[in-house]
């Protein structure tokens, strides 16, 4: 596409939104644009003030049929974007109605105000009160329960792993039925342990350090979560040749074959990415309950292979045996994790869903934020493949109207199989992403779920979403578009 005279738009942009520098020539705070004819505007609402995020060429290419830029809401009206089709437009946000600009100011009077505050204050007093006598009933109770289940999966608990001590599980009250899958270490048998039906996964015992590692994470307290595969126990052959993890079994198997096998509608694809971007949220939170406390943890090989689908259409994390305890607030660090050791860890994972810093070796291995942040790059890898096979997000729209057949991200760029020698070429070097379908941009959440995907496989690991920011959002469409 191109246009007699390259559009002007206000450039105002934070460093780490350095993408947008490479759109257009700079010139203080005027871009030329270089293919699109719209500038961009984001506002973030903070403490009531409208500040501005980004002013630039729009990198989207979009559609932007207004001369003004007309503010639009997202997110719940926590991000206001604007998008238009003049020079500097995007200088100063529009509000299409009176009654649509947002309320930043708090027009009340000193009496008023005191009056507010002295309410506030006796409230606070009351809530206080409150607060204290629920922890209590709280704490009791969970003295009496610290084994029942917070989980979701029916699956009676079998024994108590929210403490330290390990679930050791007679392995002769196992019965393995059929072989469900082979990893690379194990092998995962269907099977029924006192009852109720089972995942088993079975370690060689020359993998037993693969076995250790995976049951280290399991075990860690509060690794209890409906987004991550419920732990049940670990158990040894009595010859002695083969370790076993019993995990809640997942109905649907591996994510990777659930979306080779099955489309999706929006709301069952939204629900597989909640609890996806939920359990990961959780896994990457640092919690201190009492006197127990769950560490953050990298899961570092997150892939459709190492996803579950439950029964309930809920996605839940499963093979921890990659992942890395990161050092705490308190400077208590779990797992050995020095330097040597953790340099020959710099390339774990699956090759398609590695990122970009981890693919070139960049990556800062002592640093809890990078492992976690090189986590959200593949979270956005699989939140595209499982939207990808959303029927509403194709219907009547796409040419043909039908949901693409399941592909792999990069599939269609570069093969069944990749190297990593294309992987830096293509995603490094020439940051290139999965492609997102055009006709996104027409339906309602399109917008959203394209910056969804863009914010998190951002080449920049800082500038990327957290976990818990992703299932905010998700969260947040869910209520605006219920289709
Ligand atoms: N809880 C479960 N319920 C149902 N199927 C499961 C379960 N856990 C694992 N599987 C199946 O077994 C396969 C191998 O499991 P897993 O990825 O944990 O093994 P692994 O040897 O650690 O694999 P990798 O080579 O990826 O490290 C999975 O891809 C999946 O098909």
């Amino acid at each position: 596409q191109s246009f007699p005279q390259k559009r002007q738009c206000a450039f105002q942009v934070a460093p780490q939104n350095k993408i947008y520098a490479t759109v257009g020539n700079v010139s203080g705070s005027v871009q030329l644009c270089e293919n699109t004819e719209c500038c961009v505007g984001y506002y973030v609402v903070i403490d009531g003030q409208l500040k501005v995020d980004v002013r630039a060429c729009d990198i989207a290419e979009k559609s932007c049929p207004d001369a003004t830029c007309k503010a639009q809401m997202r997110f719940n009206g926590r991000v206001i974007k604007c998008v238009c089709n003049t020079d500097l437009c995007n200088s100063n946000i529009t509000w299409p109605l009176e009654s649509e600009e947002p309320q930043l100011a708090y027009p009340y009077s000193r009496g008023d105000m005191m009056k507010t505050a002295a309410i506030l204050i006796g409230a606070l007093i009351i809530l206080g009160l409150m607060i204290t006598a629920a922890k209590r009933l709280s704490l009791s109770k969970e003295r009496n329960e610290d084994s029942h289940s917070l989980d979701d999966s029916g699956v009676p608990p079998l024994c108590s792993c929210q403490a330290t001590r390990s679930c050791e599980i007679d392995v002769a009250d196992i019965e393995l039925e059929q072989i469900v899958g082979h990893g690379n270490f194990a092998t995962v048998w269907k099977g029924k342990y006192q009852g109720s039906v089972v995942a088993v996964k079975v370690f060689p015992a020359g993998w037993k350090h693969k076995f250790a590692a995976e049951k280290e994470i399991y075990e860690l307290p509060l690794m209890k979560h409906a987004g991550i595969v419920r732990f049940l126990g670990t158990g040894r052959k009595p010859d002695g040749d083969n370790w076993l993890i019993v995990l809640q079994y997942a109905e649907y198997g591996t994510l990777h074959s659930f979306l080779r096998d099955n489309t999706s509608n929006w709301m069952s694809s939204l629900k597989l990415c909640q609890s996806l971007s939920q359990g990961l949220a959780y896994l990457h939170s640092d919690i201190r309950r009492h006197d127990v406390h769950k560490p953050y943890v990298a899961h570092r090989d997150l892939s459709g292979s190492n996803v579950l689908v439950k029964a309930d259409g809920t996605c839940a994390l499963c093979d921890f045996g990659c992942s890395t305890i990161l050092r705490s607030s308190s400077g208590h660090c779990y797992r050995q994790n020095d330097t040597a050791n953790m340099e020959s860890h710099a390339q774990l994972g699956t090759l398609r869903y590695m990122s970009p810093e981890v693919l070139e070796g960049s990556i800062n291995l002592k640093n809890t934020w990078s492992l976690m942040q090189a986590d959200m790059y593949a979270l956005a890898l699989l939140l595209w493949e499982i939207w990808m096979r959303c029927s509403d997000l194709f219907k009547g729209m796409s040419p043909s109207g039908v949901v693409p057949k399941r592909l792999l991200p990069y599939e269609s760029e570069l093969g069944a199989s990749v190297t990593k020698e294309s992987l830096v070429l293509y995603v490094c070097h020439m940051e290139k992403r999965p492609v997102i379908p055009q006709h996104w941009q027409l339906l309602p959440q399109g917008p959203d779920l394209e910056e969804i995907l863009t914010d998190s496989w951002d080449v920049e690991p800082d500038a990327r979403l957290t976990a818990h920011c992703v299932a905010d959002r998700l969260v947040a469409l869910q209520s605006c578009y219920s289709i």
